[in-house]
């Protein structure tokens, strides 16, 4: 049989330092069974275990047979030669003189404490032996380095050190002070000279040994509160170090112990090292090594750590726990005085948490690795999708310090709560640099990139529903977003006040770090369906052009009254003559049209496929690319010139006079199926949200071919008068941008002079679904909008709903004409110059300068 080519490897091993390959095996044998196949700790630092276990087996056999050649030569001659016994034997066995011998292996109840205190001890008392030790153990990588060695037997067990010391001793610093005189940080000041240099930046805190951190680079991407740091654990020893035993990357000095080594359970005796992990506690590889605390995996205290002034610890052991539970590659180690939170020990390299402020922080507290693992993985979840592409580890690293920050802030009791969030600065970037509040939503500080997150109560909505009380604190608002090509599409919170006591321009401040809700920032995120579930369809987000993240707000799939506008859906307005009660299944079958196709002149608007029938369609078209063929009205009062609150009114400048659709409704006795119910029911369409290539911003596109005719979304929104809508816009700051409202005046004409609370409009800037995100083209967009009667026959309130003008294939994007005059300077709404790309562009020769 093929030998297994481990042990082949090993006997090539020693056979490179002359010991024969019979000598190798019984040895081999036993030591696999001490280390109970534990290959990696044989192979360790080029089989330095076997190799010293053969010496010590030599040894003992030389040993014995003198002895037995000598007793029987002087028989009854007590006298003992002198023949050296290996060092390291030789000095256990001196220092062991009256305690008990313990002939178990290696691992018994507290192993590592007696393998700790009895390198140590040894390595104190005898520094010289324990050089020579070495020097005759089998090093062949390391044989001039050897000499470094001699200013390990200085350490006084107080600094734990990589086991992989000795590979590395040959860099150490001899002039360095002996370990018994030196204090942690100098230790941590020293060890960054050794350290690897990776992509991080060391950092010294006085506290934190060997802590290579995040380059600058990266430290400018992440916040200065909560920052990542990917750590080495030290691959070098510093001269007077003990040796840590850890089972998956042991230190040999530790774990070749004769299986005679004497132990004692009582440590009170000796010094310990600070930080001590018991090989069997780290199966895994856990690092027991840093800022004096020691790994644990279950929960998040420590098992032992240490304190300020370096003395320990519940137990009353210095660095040592009386429970110590098995430790995994994950690894927690909170630590009070930096808030430190140790994410991963993978070999030699940790990654940890540290939030610099937050003793100064009432509010902060240590989450928990799972809580924090979690919150990470639900955000790539829902945030990465839209970024494959891109995606980068380092994104998912400062992920983690949002998440860790935010779960530290966390406070779920409280109704307000503020979370700081270090944001994917990347995504951010171009927002941030302009202005305080990106894109998103979120803020970002100058300072420190932190970012800072009100949570406000639910919005909890009613049958139209009305929104909550808005926030009566103006320092919650926030200046408004820019996207990069939407760039008047607003999201800044109006806080207006209740009672009509509406937004002021003072109230409106720029601030650095804006308050958001929580559900701001998980709307933000929710790639895979921005409507959450709240449409029929998921509706997804992709950005394959740039790291712009879509914009703050939240998703409604249904109109929302805001305060002032007059809503009123009752049944009593419902005449018999506009609904069809005695109706049954789908009105649609119907061989004579029922009451509700009165509107559309005795048919029906949909045609059994749901699409709008061809006449009707065409005519709303021709009344958005002609308006002047068409019937407009001109009010008496225009409520529009009203909201401007001037002197003197402005004559109107005229209504165009809208075709609508009337839909049955729950007065009518046909089913929810029924063909004369389209745009109630929802979106039916694959539809999503991206990023325009054009420099538009988002926009919305079809992810399948869309006939001529058919229903895509509406127009949701707020439902503000015009006045409200007015105040809104113009105390906005000069340099934000409102998304385009949509007025509801398509039946201005029928009414006489309207009351401020009948003359309504949408705005979707700050509640809205996924027309929002639809872009302007001029003249030949591909849908049309459509006025459409749902619950109430008055005019004053419907529903804005858009149309394929056309055949759309799948993945065009889907537009609309905003009917934006490009020449009329005095609309709140300052216009944006367009970039439709059609040929019949309204703005096409227009300057730039003119818009913001
Ligand atoms: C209702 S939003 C549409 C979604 C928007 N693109 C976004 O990123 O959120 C309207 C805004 O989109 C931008 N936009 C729409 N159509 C545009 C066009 N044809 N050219 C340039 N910008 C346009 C303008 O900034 C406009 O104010």
């Amino acid at each position: 049989m093929a030998p297994n080519p481990r042990v082949a490897k090993a006997f090539r091993a020693m056979k490179v330092l002359g010991v024969a390959e019979e000598k190798v095996k019984p040895v081999l044998k036993n030591l696999l069974k001490l280390y109970e196949k534990n290959w990696a700790l044989i192979e360790e630092e080029n089989y330095r275990a076997l190799a010293d276990a053969i010496f010590d087996t030599e040894d003992a056999e030389t040993a014995a047979h003198k002895k037995n050649t000598e007793e029987e030569k002087t028989e009854g001659d007590t006298q003992v030669h002198d023949e050296p016994e290996r060092p390291l034997k030789r000095l256990r066995l001196r220092h062991q003189e009256g305690q008990v011998s313990d002939s178990s292996p290696s691992f018994g109840a507290t192993p590592s404490k007696r393998a700790k205190v009895g390198d140590a001890e040894l390595l104190e008392t005898h520094p010289e032996q324990q050089s020579r030790d070495i020097l005759r153990s089998p090093q062949p990588d390391f044989e001039d380095e050897r000499t470094e060695i001699q200013p390990l037997t200085r350490n006084k067990g107080k600094e734990p050190v990589s086991p992989k010391s000795f590979a590395v001793q040959g860099s150490c610093d001899k002039s360095q002070p002996a370990a018994a005189d030196r204090i942690q940080p100098d230790l941590g000041k020293r060890t960054q000279s050794n350290s690897v240099s990776y992509p991080m930046q060391l950092r010294d805190r006085g506290k934190e040994p060997i802590l290579p951190q995040i380059d600058s680079r990266e430290k400018r991407t992440t916040s200065e509160r909560a920052s990542l740091s990917l750590r080495f654990k030290e691959p070098k020893v510093e001269p007077g170090i003990v040796l840590l035993p850890k089972k998956k990357a042991p230190n040999t000095l530790a774990l070749i112990r004769p299986k005679d080594e004497p132990v004692t359970d009582d440590t009170s005796q000796f010094e310990v090292p600070i930080a001590v992990i018991h090989p069997e506690a780290l199966p895994n590889g856990g690092s027991s090594i840093g800022n004096g605390s020691i790994v644990e995996s279950d929960g998040p205290e420590p098992v032992a750590s240490q304190s300020e002034d370096g003395q320990d610890e519940p137990d009353g052991i210095p660095g040592l726990s009386s429970e110590i539970r098995p430790s995994s590659e994950l690894a927690i180690i909170p630590d009070e005085s930096t808030s430190k939170l140790e994410i991963a020990s993978l070999g030699e390299v940790k990654i940890s948490l540290s939030c610099d402020s937050a003793l100064k922080r009432p509010d902060f507290h240590m989450p928990s690795l799972d809580e924090l693992l979690k919150s990470v993985e639900d955000r790539c979840l829902r945030s990465y999708k839209i970024l494959d592409p891109n995606f980068s580890l380092m994104k998912v690293m400062k992920d983690m310090c949002e998440c860790f920050l935010e779960l530290g802030t966390d406070s779920s009791n409280e109704p307000q709560k503020t979370i700081n969030v270090t944001p994917p600065i990347d995504l951010l970037k171009k927002h941030c640099a302009v202005d305080a509040v990106g894109t998103s939503g979120l803020a970002s500080s100058p300072l420190n990139g932190a970012i800072n997150i009100q949570c406000d109560a639910e919005v909890a909505l009613p049958q139209i529903p009305r929104l909550p009380p808005p926030c009566s604190s103006m320092d919650d608002l926030a200046k408004p977003d820019k996207t990069s090509g939407g760039d008047d599409c607003q999201t800044e919170k109006d806080t207006e006040q209740n009672g009509g006591d509406h937004t002021n321009s003072s109230s409106l401040v720029v601030v650095e770090q804006r308050q958001f809700t929580a559900d701001d920032i998980r709307s933000l995120h929710d790639v895979y369906d921005i409507a959450r579930g709240q449409e029929r369809m998921t509706i997804s987000l992709v950005n394959e052009v740039n790291d712009d993240i879509p914009p703050s707000f939240h998703y409604i799939p249904k109109n929302v009254v805001f305060q002032n506008a007059y809503v009123n859906f009752s049944l009593a307005r419902i005449v018999d003559d506009s609904c069809c009660p005695t109706c049954f299944g789908d009105c649609l079958s119907l061989s004579t049209p029922c009451a509700c196709a009165h509107e559309t002149g005795g048919e029906f608007a949909y045609t059994s496929e749901g699409l709008v029938k061809e006449e009707l369609l065409e005519e709303c078209i021709s009344m958005n690319r002609d308006p002047e063929k068409h019937c407009q009205c001109y009010c008496k009062e225009c409520p529009l010139e009203r909201s401007k609150n001037e002197d003197i009114l402005e004559p109107c400048k005229g209504h165009l006079v809208r075709k609508f659709i009337k839909e049955c409704w729950w007065k009518c006795g046909c089913n929810k199926q029924c063909g004369n119910r389209v745009v109630q029911r929802g979106i039916n369409r694959n539809l999503q949200v991206f990023m325009t290539p054009g420099g538009k911003g988002w926009g919305l596109r079809t992810l399948e071919e869309l006939p001529k005719g058919a229903f895509v979304c509406e127009y949701v929104g707020e439902v503000l008068t015009n006045a409200e809508l007015y105040d809104r816009v113009s105390h906005s700051s000069s340099k934000d941008k409102h998304a385009y409202p949509v007025l509801l005046d398509a039946d201005w004409s029928s009414e006489g002079v309207l009351k401020d609370e009948e003359a309504l409009c949408l705005d979707a800037t700050f509640y809205g679904n996924v027309g929002r995100f639809i872009n302007h083209r001029c003249f030949d967009s591909n849908m049309v909008e459509i006025p459409v009667e749902v619950e109430t026959p008055d005019h004053h309130y419907y529903h804005l709903a858009f149309f394929t003008t056309r055949k759309v294939e799948a993945l065009e994007e889907l537009t609309w004409d905003y009917g934006i005059d490009f020449d009329d300077h005095e609309h709140p709404v300052k216009a944006f110059q367009c970039k439709c790309g059609s040929k019949f562009c309204r703005n096409i020769k227009r300057s730039s300068s003119k818009y913001f």
